[in-house]
């Protein structure tokens, strides 16, 4: 039961909630039912069938409406009293400015992306406003407490990269089955179905150039006279067959590995096996509903008149998702697939990304991946398992949503009633740990070098006679500080500005701009040089100290620019820190490494672990509960476990539990200031 106090402090606030989603509809449930009474809903989404099972404000019949006007109608028929306001839109949007946010006593995250929640922090910290952080991973969650002057900001600490793979690994020599599913999605579904002018390593190339590049270029177009059937089968012969033959004949590259088989859609797919896909195709055609209603794990509520809605696993008559395809299913269904994107999505070819929801994209993805796992000796998975990896879901769970509802808004009352002593991280476990699922931990000071929340410049290293502006722009101001609308200064020199009111010419100056090395800038950007660099929407402002560097790591640093700074590596590791790859939000694929794309829906990154970095002076390794991301919970609850060495106060400390390495100062409790 809620004080007076308590109950007078949530009468009189003005919430905003970001994000209705998962955690958004139980959030919105728990904050009518708590008695708030003026609630603003910021999401951009609308609702999808995939969403039905947990998000329970929404039903069959809301699908494709505002989840932010849904939610709000649905809880207005049992509260019917309180004000909600929704906003189907996007919380970048210019709108949602300054002013915007200081009308708000806090601000509710149920975000489900780095980007959104960067931005969230930022206008939260610009306004003044206290920001709750929320973040869940199947059984795993966390809330977590931010308000400027008193606790980390959100940006405090770097997150984790996401994981990348050398392009080498995908192209030539996967060993797992994750690598086939990155070749598959990121390489060659972009390739027939995406982008044709974007670069793509899906070609293997012989080290005796065997394959002139005429021949590259022209595989994947269809010929003059050539059917849709043919096309299909020339490429899956030229991906399967012919590039794994030439990759064999790099030799040296199999010494110490298994050699990977070609595979050829003739050998698979013999004569009788084609009749009967051309049959099934008929069967397919008749139906006005695809034959879907036997499949109890696929979404059912879809038309055949939907291009969206053709499978080819239905129309193949595969029904279990969880069965794990043969070679010669899993061949059909690549045929199959490829057909049904020529023929009934041909609209959308030159412009398809992959996308988790689209069936028709998880099959094909599933299959290319399972024929490329056969021919390298890698064990085939199912649809369902596919789909996991390809679209880094950890499945979500009601439940840990609920929770964390709960949680955010025990700390929204707090925050509130400006309880600082009180403020408490929580983080929700698999596994319980002495008895406790909920591990309560007092949230940490700001990090005095964070760029977000400080003024402490950052460091950039970089070759200032040969990167360009536009790099500089594109993978440091956009990719690693996230600025939507950068501007950036050389003392009172403006040398690049976004925005719709721009003059001509000088709009033309910043395009210029833009092409020229940094050195060559009307104003030089050379060693020892400051710039500042703003974004006037996200209120930020950050100063960048320049070092020029020769040389980079082609590997390591395929960027050729280094950004540290905000969080100090400890001194013995400083120079084989990366900071600006633990805090990448990149997606594209480099020449040197493929990115397993994560950062659309953060729930699900794959880590890498052990990261140490160095707050307000103290260290501690990302994997700690401290800087627990979402995705860091995996490793606590690998720990909470008993997999990992962990440790524990005493039985009757009843209100901390630490998990550490022993080592970590996270076993330190730090007083709020
Ligand atoms: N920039 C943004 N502006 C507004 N809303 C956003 C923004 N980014 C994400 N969201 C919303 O945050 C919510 C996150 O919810 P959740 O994590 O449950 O994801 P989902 O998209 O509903 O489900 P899933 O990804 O599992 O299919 C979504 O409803 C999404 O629309
Ligand atoms: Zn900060």
């Amino acid at each position: 039961m809620a004080s007076e106090q308590q109950l007078s402090a949530i009468k009189g606030a003005k919430v905003l909630m970001v994000g209705a989603g998962g955690i958004g509809c139980e959030l919105l449930k728990t904050l009518a039912l708590s008695g708030f009474q003026d609630i603003h809903i910021i999401d951009m989404d609308t609702i999808e069938v995939s969403n039905l099972n947990r998000q329970f404000l929404f039903r069959k019949l809301h699908v494709g409406q505002s989840k932010a006007k849904v939610a709000r109608d649905a809880i207005l028929r049992f509260t019917p009293r309180i004000s909600i306001t929704p906003y189907h839109a996007n919380v970048k949007d210019p709108d949602f400015n300054l002013d915007f946010f200081k009308q708000f006593n806090v601000v509710l995250n149920g975000l489900d992306n780095l980007d959104a929640r960067r931005h969230v922090n930022r206008l939260c910290l610009a306004a003044d406003i206290p920001l709750i952080e929320s973040g869940t991973t199947g059984f795993l969650g966390q809330v977590t407490v931010h308000v400027k002057g008193k606790t980390e900001c959100y940006e405090c600490q770097p997150k984790p990269a996401p994981k990348s793979y050398p392009v080498c690994t995908i192209t030539s020599t996967p060993s797992k089955f994750v690598h086939c599913i990155v070749w598959a999605k990121d390489l060659l579904f972009a390739k027939l179905f995406g982008d044709k002018n974007q670069e793509n390593d899906l070609n293997v190339r012989s080290s005796d150039s065997a394959s002139s590049s005429e021949h590259v270029e022209d595989v994947f177009e269809i010929k003059n006279g050539e059917d849709i059937e043919q096309y299909g089968r020339r490429i899956y012969d030229h991906v399967f067959g012919y590039n794994i033959e030439v990759a064999l004949s790099n030799e040296e590259t199999w010494r110490n590995r298994n050699k990977p088989r070609p595979i050829y859609s003739r050998d698979v797919l013999p004569a009788e096996l084609i009749q009967e896909n051309g049959s099934v195709d008929k069967n397919h055609e008749n139906g006005n509903a695809v034959k879907n209603q036997e499949n109890g794990n696929v979404d059912k509520f879809f038309v055949a008149d939907d291009p969206s809605a053709v499978f080819a696993m239905a129309s193949l008559g595969l029904k279990n998702p969880q069965d794990i395809w043969s070679l010669v299913e899993n061949s059909r269904i690549f045929l199959e697939a490829l057909k049904l994107f020529f023929t009934k999505r041909e609209k959308e070819l030159g412009q398809l990304t992959f996308d988790k929801d689209d069936q028709l994209a998880v099959e094909f993805v599933t299959a290319a991946a399972n024929i490329r796992a056969d021919s390298f000796g890698i064990p085939l998975h199912s649809l369902f398992e596919a789909k996991g990896i390809a679209g880094n879901i950890v499945h979500a769970v009601a439940t840990t949503n609920a929770i964390i509802a709960g949680l955010i808004v025990i700390e929204a009352i707090k925050v509130l009633q400006n309880d600082t002593s009180n403020y408490r991280m929580t983080y929700c476990l698999e596994h319980p740990s002495r008895k406790m699922l909920l591990m309560p931990v007092e949230p940490f000071e700001p990090n005095k070098s964070c760029y977000a929340c400080s003024e402490t410049p950052l460091l950039l290293e970089v070759n200032t006679h040969r990167s360009m502006l536009r790099d500089f722009v594109e993978k440091i101001i956009k990719a690693k500080l996230g600025m939507n609308f950068p501007l950036i200064m050389h003392g009172s020199a403006l040398l690049y500005e976004v925005g719709d009111d721009l003059e001509e010419d000088m709009a033309a100056n910043y395009a210029a701009n833009l092409d020229k090395v940094l050195s060559e800038l009307p104003s030089p950007v050379t060693g020892g040089t400051i710039l500042t660099v703003e974004d006037l929407q996200q209120e930020l402002s950050c100063k960048i100290n320049i070092i020029h560097r020769e040389e980079f790591d082609e590997e390591k640093e395929p960027d050729r620019m280094n950004l540290s700074g905000w969080t100090q590596a400890p001194p013995k590791e400083k120079e084989n820190t990366n900071i600006s790859s633990d805090n990448g939000a990149s997606t594209s694929t480099t020449s040197q490494t493929v990115t397993l794309e994560t950062y659309g829906d953060d729930d699900i990154e794959i880590l890498s672990t052990g990261t140490e970095s160095v707050s307000a002076g103290k260290k501690r390794k990302v994997s700690d509960i401290s800087d627990a991301t979402t995705s860091d919970l995996s490793n606590i609850a690998d720990k909470s476990s008993g997999k990992k060495k962990h440790e524990e106060l005493d039985d009757d400390d009843d209100v901390v539990v630490m998990l550490g390495d022993g080592n970590s100062d996270i076993s330190k409790k730090k007083r709020l200031q």
